[in-house]
């Protein structure tokens, strides 16, 4: 094992709730044990900055969002100590690999003086400029997991944020970035237009435990039509902006509440049904992170789309609230090391690629990461 250090990872994801970090003692390749978390929730003047600067590429409101971002991540990640390095994934805003790129805000050279520590930003944009789709970039550490809890049969790993996302992995390769290690995508819309639709019509951040979706009829022609979609035939890699399945909060718009948040539910969870059909073999469990596997509604019901165990990945002694977070400080690490973060299974990037930027807290400019020592 090359040298273990102390990664602080902090994420900001789709669902603008708020920033998680976490501490993760890694080599880069292996994981060797967490350390602390924590949470900062946006306030709901934050949330509003951030949200009008979703699918904006500049202007003031993108302006705004970006101090936001530095703001708020400076505020938690000063909290915590004894800390070799940052990964920050600071926010996507807008992304269109195959248009117009994808727009990462938060400066982290701004960050590396704050906080006195090497940064790592920046994760996505050198994936995309190489032909990548730039997402999703958490598989890398789903398959340092995998062999983490012991696994030696293919699984899948399932993230349910503002956008879902699907990573099969098989642990019995040697490298994530090996031909048949890994196959990772998004699957399609998990929590975001829920959460949307809860905010609008009832002035509420979520359904909490998916109790309103568990009292709503279904409306199945609303689904199907979603389904037929070109998306979800499409062969993975594939990844999605947060707010490209808009389309899908309008068509659910005439319907009372319950049974709008219900069709969104089993969009959602349908979605992952259509995903695990690109795995290239049947998973023998599949994983649940992210803030969605608390919706016990949508739990239930990518229960019936999953012909293998689903578990939330607590079930495994991790924690699926700070996965992403970890996520970040592995990625991290594996820049300042020069291990690739992404490859042709992960997000169809033409090689391995180390994605990133590493800004030191002493240098006023960017450099490229490319395996500086720490
Ligand atoms: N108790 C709960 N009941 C229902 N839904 C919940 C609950 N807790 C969290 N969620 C959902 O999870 C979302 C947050 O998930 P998470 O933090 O994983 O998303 P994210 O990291 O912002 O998104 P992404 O992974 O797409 O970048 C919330 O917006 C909410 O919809
Ligand atoms: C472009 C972008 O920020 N994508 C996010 C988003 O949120 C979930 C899904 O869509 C995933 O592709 C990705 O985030 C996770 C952390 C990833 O890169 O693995």
């Amino acid at each position: 094992m090359s040298e273990v250090v102390t990664a602080l990872g902090a994420m900001s994801g789709t669902s603008l709730d708020g920033v998680d970090a976490a501490v993760l003692r890694t080599d880069g390749e292996r994981i060797e044990g967490f350390g602390p978390a924590g949470y900062r929730p946006y306030s709901s003047e934050e949330r509003a900055i951030l949200r009008s600067a979703l699918g904006r590429w500049n202007g003031p409101e993108v302006d705004a969002a970006t101090r936001v971002v530095e703001d708020v991540h400076a505020e938690i990640l000063s909290g915590f100590a004894e800390v070799d390095l940052i990964g920050f994934h600071g926010q996507t805003l807008a992304h269109e690999p195959r248009g117009r790129g994808t727009l990462q805000v938060g400066d982290g050279t701004r960050l590396a003086q704050v906080l006195h520590r090497p940064v790592v930003w920046d994760f996505r944009s050198e994936d995309v400029r190489k032909g990548g789709e730039g997402a999703p970039l958490a598989p890398f550490y789903h398959f340092a997991l995998t062999r983490w809890i012991g696994a030696s049969e293919p699984l899948a790993v399932l993230n349910l944020g503002g956008v879902g996302n699907l990573t099969w992995v098989d642990p019995r390769r040697e490298r994530p970035e090996e031909d048949g290690a890994l196959i990772a995508f998004d699957t399609g819309p998990a929590n975001a237009l829920m959460d949307d639709l809860m905010l609008r019509r009832r002035g509420v951040a979520r359904d909490e435990g998916g109790g309103l979706a568990d009292a709503g009829r279904v409306d199945e022609s609303i689904v199907n039509a979603f389904l037929a979609l070109p998306f979800f035939a499409r062969q993975p890699p594939k990844s999605l902006d947060r707010d490209q399945f808009a389309a899908l909060g309008r068509a659910v718009e005439n319907l009372p509440d319950a049974d709008a948040v219900a069709t969104l539910t089993a969009c959602s969870a349908r979605a992952v049904g259509q995903g695990l059909l690109h795995c290239p073999t049947a998973p023998t469990r599949l994983l649940v992170t992210g803030g969605g596997r608390h919706n016990t509604t949508l739990m239930r019901w990518i229960a019936k789309e999953a012909r293998c165990a689903v578990e939330p990945v607590e079930a495994h002694g991790l924690d699926g609230d700070m996965l992403e977070a970890q996520a970040f400080a592995f990625l991290a690490v594996r820049v300042l090391r020069g291990l690739p973060t992404s490859a042709p299974g992960t997000t169809g990037v033409g090689a391995p690629l180390v994605g990133g930027i590493v800004s030191q807290p002493e240098m006023s400019t960017r450099s490229a990461g490319s395996g500086r020592a720490l």
